[in-house]
């Protein structure tokens, strides 16, 4: 089939790269100049396992092409939408690309065609589209929404072993034309009205996202009575109605998703007149697991001003060099904002780091560079580089107290402390000797989360 793909992110460029490998015919608008020049060239401007391999594979069959103009969709049965919602500081989405694309479009169309929206856009704003956009073409346009579910890291594997397509609309044809560029896809379509559709991505991110925020808060109580998160979790997730996914206690979720999308359903609860306070303390939870790993850094070290922290891991979780919401970008901020010398690295994110950051912050060439003279190190990425890294050589480039604040658990605890170490992971026994209890974590004195959450 032939195929537009608006927006060369994360989702249009695998879903680019995955349709034109299918044997459909693609073309991939992309508005950045830069972006455009690297696709032309065969080069991915982010890094996605698999991805690059699939573009040029695409590009050398001549099924996939880069455009950087909009008449470039004007011929194709099927236009996706894969352009960025950021969310705006009120928690509000953004849907300026969106609307952009939109116009665009509907200016241009010629022939009937059908709009697919893979973007994540709040419930509600298909239908609205249909009246604001639709009515104004000269020509019939079908419009579906098509959310996607992938993960970074994982996208190209998630692309071709999706759980479920969800595709929502009410035009059987057009419904008919998008299962058949999945054919190839084992997996089950559920079709459904657009609304539905649409609320089906906010409910999935924002039930993960509360998976993530309860298991913290379970954590928050293991450090109080004296359990360990680790074997909790693990039995936990055995339950099969619970599953065992997203039950890693850690410094909360960030990425382009989870912080968007809880807040942009939030925003849209409050709109409707709904208080969603399960979401508010999910949101919230997030918001102090960030903190809790300086506070706890101010406990053992007492003021940061002059000490000195590695912080191991930018990227927002491992196999994307994505820096967006990463939990450790907002923790450096606040390491510099007390005075801390702050040491960095990430094997694939440095340079989205770098320019996310202020100055001040080390950019260290490699882990043991990062880690020299270090008062106190912070896992904040589980990158298996630093699970397998050779902790004996670590220590002696360390100063006391030597501790290590495993802020995703993703560390061997007993080896580390039998090197020496004075460890810490999230929801993990207190480290300080004859005490079971973390004195840090009251969580109803510090955070009083029912006064934040009330409307
Ligand atoms: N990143 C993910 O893992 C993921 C997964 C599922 C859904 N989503 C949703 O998919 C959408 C896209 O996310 P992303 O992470 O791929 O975004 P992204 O920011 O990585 O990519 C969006 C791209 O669209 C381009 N663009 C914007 N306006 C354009 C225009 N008028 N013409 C051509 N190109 C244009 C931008 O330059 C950018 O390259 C969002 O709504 C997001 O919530 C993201
Ligand atoms: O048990 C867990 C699992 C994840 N995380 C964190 O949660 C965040 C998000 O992780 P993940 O969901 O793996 O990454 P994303 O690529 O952001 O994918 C999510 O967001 C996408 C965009 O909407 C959706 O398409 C995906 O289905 C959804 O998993 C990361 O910071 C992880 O470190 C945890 O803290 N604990």
């Amino acid at each position: 089939m032939r195929v537009a793909v608006i927006g060369a992110g994360y989702v249009g460029l695998v879903a680019a790269g995955c349709l034109s490998h299918s044997g459909h015919d693609v073309v991939c608008i992309e508005k950045d100049a830069r972006k455009m020049a690297l696709l032309k060239a065969g080069r991915v401007p982010f890094f996605e396992e698999g991805l690059e391999e699939l573009v040029l594979f695409g590009l050398k069959r001549g099924l996939l092409q880069f455009d950087g103009q909009m008449e470039a969709c004007q011929d194709r049965e099927i236009i996706m939408i894969a352009v960025g919602t950021p969310a705006r500081p009120d928690g509000r989405i953004d849907l300026s690309q969106i609307y952009a694309v939109m116009d665009e479009i509907v200016f241009r169309a010629r022939f009937p065609q059908t709009i697919v929206m893979k973007s994540t856009v709040p419930p509600g704003f298909g239908v609205n589209a249909k009246e604001r956009y639709l009515e104004r073409a000269r020509v019939p346009l079908s419009y579906l929404s098509n959310p996607e579910f992938l993960r970074e890291g994982s996208a190209v594997r998630d692309w071709y072993h999706p759980d479920r397509i969800v595709i929502g609309g009410d035009d059987e044809t057009a419904i008919s034309r998008l299962a058949r560029l999945y054919a190839g896809i084992d997996a089950p379509i559920v079709t459904m009205d657009v609304s539905s559709a649409e609320m089906v991505k906010y409910a999935a991110n924002a039930f993960l996202a509360t998976k993530i925020s309860f298991i913290n808060e379970i954590a928050s109580l293991c450090e109080l009575v004296g359990a360990d998160i680790l074997p909790v979790s693990r039995a936990v997730g055995m339950d099969r109605r619970i599953g065992d996914q997203f039950l890693q206690a850690g410094l909360g979720y960030g990425g382009s998703c989870f912080p968007k999308d809880t807040c942009g359903l939030d925003f849209v609860s409050t709109c409707n007149g709904h208080a969603f306070n399960l979401l508010k303390a999910v949101i919230e939870v997030n918001k102090r697991q960030r903190l809790l790993a300086v506070r706890r850094l101010r406990h053992v070290l007492g003021r940061l001003h002059g000490k000195t922290i590695g912080v191991l891991g930018l990227a927002f979780k491992p196999g994307t060099d994505d820096v967006r919401e990463s939990p450790s970008l907002e923790i450096i901020n606040l390491l510099l904002d007390e005075g801390a010398d702050v040491r960095a690295y990430d094997p694939l994110a440095m340079e989205n780091a770098r320019r996310a950051l202020p100055d001040g912050v080390f950019f260290a060439p490699g882990v043991m560079e990062a880690v020299t003279d270090c008062h106190a190190l912070l896992v904040a990425t589980a990158w298996p580089e630093f699970s397998t890294l050779d902790w004996a050589a670590v220590r002696p480039v360390m100063h006391p107290p030597y501790l290590v604040m495993d802020g995703r658990n993703c560390l061997a605890a007993e080896e580390l402390r039998q090197k020496g170490f004075l460890y810490w992971g999230i929801g993990r026994p207190y480290p300080v000797q004859g005490e079971t209890r973390n004195p840090l974590i009251k969580t109803g004195q510090i955070f009083p989360l029912r006064q934040a959450v009330s409307p």
